[in-house]
């Protein structure tokens, strides 16, 4: 049975966290390290994880440490790490955007050191809270098989998993899933706020949109079938009003929109990783 320690307790932690005692891992086996106290002991009193403000505690306590904090932070976590216990025989698992394995192994390495350490990334997203994340990972080669299958037991309960055949792709998933639910809402949000000044009350507007997006995510996810252009095809009455409606976001360019807009979030990843 692994044991789990979080090192940061913000947003993507919580949402693993959640996802994973959602799915039966049981709390006593997660313990989560924070140097504020808030978020984790708000962890610890909604799931019964175990929790601390010494990130060394928490490492000294797993054989599986994710690395949860923001990426400026993620080389001095380490260090910190690497310098004062024995991490021999623990698997890293960094969901940092924009941070390499190259880096991180040299922050693990104690300069005496010969062996790197064996370090999954992973590139989550938030919905991991539903039991509905989407991840890929991508292992150094020092990870052990049996290491591979912990990382993938660990993200498989909280979602989906793909593993990347090269690290530049975790730049893509940021595009395509880590930070792609932020695109849903935001488009949500501006639906909802041209809903407001239509007349509708904000609690009809939240309904209209939430509801709306939900059965939409739905029949794609239900007609795995079907190109998602079907399904787009079938709601378009020639002539009708969703054919000019979709007419509009293409007269305004929305696939070049989209498309800049998921190049500047890997342009952004590679910007970090120097
Ligand atoms: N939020 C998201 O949707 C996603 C985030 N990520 C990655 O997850 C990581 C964390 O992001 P968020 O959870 O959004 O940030 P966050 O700011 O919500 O959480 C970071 C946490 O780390 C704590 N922290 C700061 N210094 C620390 C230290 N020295 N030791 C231990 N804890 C420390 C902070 O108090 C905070 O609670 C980032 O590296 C980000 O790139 C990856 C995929 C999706
Ligand atoms: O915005 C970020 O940098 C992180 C990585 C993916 C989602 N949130």
């Amino acid at each position: 049975m692994n044991k789990i320690a979080f090192i940061g307790a913000g947003n993507m932690a919580r949402a693993i966290i959640i996802g994973l005692v959602n799915s039966g891992v049981a709390a006593q086996n997660i313990m989560v390290a924070n140097p504020s106290e808030g978020k984790r002991l708000q962890l610890e009193q909604e799931f019964g994880v175990l929790q601390t403000s010494d990130n060394l505690k928490a490492s000294e306590f797993a054989n599986v440490i994710v690395l949860c904090v923001k990426p400026h932070f993620i080389e001095d976590v380490c260090s910190q790490i690497s310098q004062a216990i024995d991490i021999t025989g623990k698997l890293f698992i960094s969901v940092a955007a924009g941070t390499t394995v190259a880096q991180i192994q040299a922050a693990l390495t104690k300069e005496s050191a010969t062996e790197l350490a064996p370090v999954v990334r992973v590139m989550p997203n938030t919905p991991s809270q539903l039991g509905l994340g989407m991840s890929g990972l991508y292992p150094s080669k020092e990870v052990t098989a049996e290491q591979k299958e912990s990382a993938d037991t660990l993200m498989t309960a909280v979602g989906k998993v793909i593993w990347l055949e090269t690290e530049a792709k975790i730049n893509d998933v940021i595009a395509v899933a880590g930070s792609a639910p932020a695109y849903y809402f935001l488009f949500m949000e501006a639906m909802e706020k041209h809903a407001i000044t239509l007349g509708f009350s904000a609690e009809e507007s939240r309904m209209l949109v939430q509801q709306t997006a939900f059965g939409s995510a739905q029949m794609v996810v239900q007609n795995s079938d079907l190109e998602i252009s079907t399904l787009r095809g079938n709601v378009t009455s020639k002539g009708g009003t969703t054919h000019a409606a979709i007419e509009k976001f293409k007269e305004q360019g929305i696939d070049e929109m989209v498309k800049n807009s998921m190049n500047a979030a890997i342009a952004r990843a590679e910007e970090m990783a120097k």
